[in-house]
């Protein structure tokens, strides 16, 4: 049954936002347009595509935009309207959707998760709220998992298509390897970033920045662990490029363009591809000045569970696998979640 959303009551509200425009997207990180796109047709536009895609995976940044992803701009408005909501419930209501088992899902407190730890690539807690959407959910209204579902469902569908063209462009065989199979036929998770306005300099109890002297964080530098992700973000209102990916040995803004995305891979499709294409690492940057709050909406796409990590020599996941053995890639990944939590605060 085909769900009904409601749409355009927010977008005014998108119109008013400071975003960036399609020039201010850096050298290195193409905007790719799939405007009347069909991944399944052999035209010219696909070989171009995919051309533009693999150049940037192999030897350029590893980040790139998608614009024309076939999302409304009217939904995703309604989507984060919704979503905000949530995070402007009250406390007590907010800690009824904290779920403490496994798999990760619900909301996540600000300061309680460390991305940077959890791979070994730093210590640096995560200064915002999520709130994350896989299995089981649990959910404030049916009209927020309305929005949640369809949100999954298209993002799902565009990352799916993305790894398609991935893996012809490296002229995988369709059938024959399993690894890919898995990684094509994966799972999403999606979660919704919200960072609260906690300028570096701020006697904010969570502002976690005061007393070093290093560049401030909201979120430390870390590749993600799965196959792909999309990220969906809105800009700071005070002008602040947030986001940051590691390039060519330093660090380059990603600004929020609007009806864009920005697609980046995770360690997985870079280890099942012997690092042919790359995991680029990434943070969040703080602001020394007020008006920066900002959303993220990320979908993390990953292997499907049977996905044999043991076909995989383990040491290309030593730093993120620690002291666990794990087999497959769900054992792997309710591991990682369980450590993710920063116990020290
Ligand atoms: O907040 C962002 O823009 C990026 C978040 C991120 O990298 C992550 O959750 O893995
Ligand atoms: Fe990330």
């Amino acid at each position: 049954m085909k769900k009904e959303i409601k749409t355009d009551i927010h977008l005014e509200y998108f119109d008013s936002m400071n975003w960036y425009n399609e020039s201010s997207a850096p050298k290195n990180v193409p905007i790719i347009d799939l405007k009347g796109f069909n991944f399944d047709s052999k035209n010219n536009d696909i070989e171009k595509i995919k051309a533009t895609i693999i150049e940037c995976l192999k030897n350029g940044s590893g980040f790139f935009y998608i614009k024309n992803f076939g999302i409304e701009e009217a939904y995703l408005s309604e989507f984060l309207r919704v979503t905000g909501e949530l995070f402007q419930m009250p406390k007590n209501e907010k800690e009824k959707l904290i779920c403490p088992t496994l798999p990760l899902r619900g909301y996540t407190e600000t300061n309680k998760e460390n991305t940077a730890l959890a791979i070994n690539s730093g210590d640096s807690p995560d200064i915002c709220m999520k709130y994350t959407w896989t299995q089981n959910n649990i959910y404030p209204n049916i009209d927020f998992k309305n929005n949640w579902d369809l949100y999954m469902d298209k993002t799902r569908s565009i990352s799916r298509k993305l790894l398609e063209l991935i893996r012809s462009a490296l002229g995988e065989d369709e059938k024959n390897n399993q690894l890919w199979n898995n990684v094509i036929n994966g799972e999403g998770m999606v979660r919704h970033l919200y960072y609260p306005d906690i300028p570096s300099n701020s006697e904010d109890p969570l502002n976690h920045n005061l007393s070093t002297n290093e560049t401030p964080l909201r979120m430390g530098n870390h590749s993600d662990i799965g196959s792909i992700t999309l990220l969906y973000q809105t800009p700071c209102p005070n002008g602040f490029v947030s986001l940051e990916a590691e390039i060519d040995d330093g660090f380059v803004g990603i600004p929020a363009i609007r009806n864009t995305m920005v697609v980046n891979i995770g360690d997985t499709l870079s280890i099942i591809t012997g690092g042919e294409i790359k995991a680029t690492k990434h943070r969040v940057l703080q602001s020394n000045h007020q008006g920066s709050e900002r959303t993220a909406t990320a979908l993390f796409y990953f292997p499907s569970s049977d996905f044999d990590l043991k076909k995989i020599d383990k040491t290309e996941y030593q730093g993120l696998i620690g002291k666990i053995n794990p087999n497959t890639f769900s054992d792997f990944l309710n591991s990682m979640s369980e450590n993710y939590c920063n116990k020290n605060l």
